[in-house]
C-alpha cells in the first residue's frame, strides 16, 4: 500500500471539514494509498510538513488549501521530488486553476489519471512565484482587499472596477537579454500561470513547462480598451489587443521607476525598487487535471 500525506489548512477558502470528514474523502477518493491528514496553523507550517513528508515517504502530497497553502507546501518540499496535487478548498484557487484543477472532483479525477508534468516556477528577489505576479492595479486590488480583511472572491470583485477606472500608469523600465524597453503601464504581469482565480486568463499562450515566462504589459486608456480588454480577459485572446504587450523570457529585470505596488501569488510585496526574475524549469511535480494535458503543456 502506498503513502499519501493530506496537508489541510482549516482556515482557507469557505469549506470547513473536520478530519473524519477527510478521512472518509480521502478513503473513497484516494483509494489504494494509506491518507495521513496533518493541518496547518499558520506558524512554522514547511518545517512541519518537512517532518511528516521525511517521516512517511508519502508517494503522493495532496494539498487541501488555496495558493498561499500550495505556495508554502511546495517550498517545504523544493528538495524532495515529491508528487504534489491541489484540492482546490482556497477562496480563489488561480493556480489550481492552470493546472486544470477547477474543483475538488478534478482533483479526485487526477488521482486516477496519475499524469505527473513537471512545472516552472520563477524566482523573483529569492522569492519562489508559482502563478503570477504584477505591478500595478492587481497589486493595488489585492492591498485594499486585505486592508478590507475580507476572505473570498466577493471583496475582492467589489473594488475591481474603481480600482480600474481610477489606476495611472507608471513607467517601468524592462531590461531583457538584448534589449531595454522604457514602457508606461497600468500593469506589468510577470506570469508562470495562465489565469488569474477570478478565471481571467491574462497569459493566453501561457504554458508551465516551456522553460519561459511571460513579461505583459497592460496600458488601456481608453473606455473602448477597457471593454476590449475585459472581454479578451474572458476569451482568452488578450495579446491581440494593441494596448497589449507580450515578452516570452527565461529571465529579466524590471526597473519600478515610479513606485508601483507589487505582489506575488496574492502577497504583497511593497514597492520594490527593482526586481530581477528568472525561471527554475521544471522545478516541481505537481499532478494536473485533464485541461492542462491537453492545451497547456509544451
Ligand atoms: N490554522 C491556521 N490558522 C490561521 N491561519 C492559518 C492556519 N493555517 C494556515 N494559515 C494561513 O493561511 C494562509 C494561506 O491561506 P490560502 O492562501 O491557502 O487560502 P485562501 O486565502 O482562502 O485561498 P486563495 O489563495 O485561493 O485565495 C497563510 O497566510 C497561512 O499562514
Amino acid at each position: 500500500m502506498k503513502n499519501c500525506l493530506f496537508v489541510y489548512n482549516p482556515i482557507s477558502g469557505s469549506n470547513d471539514f473536520d478530519r473524519d470528514e477527510i478521512n472518509e474523502m480521502l478513503e473513497i477518493k484516494v483509494p489504494g494509498f494509506t491518507p495521513y491528514i496533518i493541518e496547518t496553523t499558520g506558524e512554522n507550517d514547511e518545517e512541519m510538513v518537512l517532518a511528516e513528508f521525511q517521516k512517511y515517504q508519502p508517494d503522493l502530497v495532496l494539498i487541501g488549501g488555496g495558493d498561499g497553502t500550495v505556495k508554502m507546501v511546495a517550498k517545504s518540499l523544493k528538495e524532495q521530488n515529491a508528487n504534489l496535487l491541489i484540492v482546490p478548498m482556497g477562496s480563489a484557487n488561480g493556480l489550481a486553476k492552470c493546472m486544470g484543477i477547477e474543483m475538488i472532483s478534478d482533483a479526485w479525477e487526477a488521482v486516477r489519471d496519475f499524469k505527473v508534468h513537471q512545472i516552472d516556477a520563477i524566482l523573483m528577489n529569492g522569492e519562489l512565484c508559482l502563478h503570477l505576479a504584477d505591478f500595478g492595479m492587481n497589486a493595488n486590488l489585492i492591498k485594499k482587499f486585505e486592508q478590507d480583511d475580507g476572505r473570498g472572491m466577493f471583496g475582492y470583485v467589489k473594488n475591481s472596477l474603481s480600482e480600474i477606472f481610477s489606476s495611472e500608469a507608471k513607467k517601468f523600465l524592462l531590461k531583457f537579454d538584448h534589449q531595454t524597453i522604457e514602457i508606461s503601464a497600468k500593469m506589468i504581469v510577470i506570469a508562470n500561470g495562465d489565469q488569474y482565480g477570478t478565471g481571467a486568463i491574462v497569459n493566453c499562450k501561457g504554458v508551465m513547462d516551456d522553460g519561459k515566462f511571460e513579461v505583459i504589459s497592460l496600458n488601456p486608456e481608453t473606455a473602448e480598451d477597457y471593454v476590449k480588454m475585459t472581454m479578451a480577459f474572458m476569451k482568452g485572446n488578450l495579446d491581440e489587443l494593441e494596448c497589449i504587450k507580450t515578452w516570452s523570457v527565461s529571465s529579466c529585470q524590471i526597473d519600478n521607476l515610479e513606485g508601483a505596488e507589487f505582489q506575488i501569488d496574492g502577497e504583497m510585496m511593497g514597492c520594490p525598487d527593482s526586481i530581477s526574475a528568472k525561471i527554475g524549469k521544471h522545478a516541481f511535480q505537481f499532478l494536473t487535471g485533464k485541461s492542462f494535458a491537453s492545451c497547456r503543456t509544451s
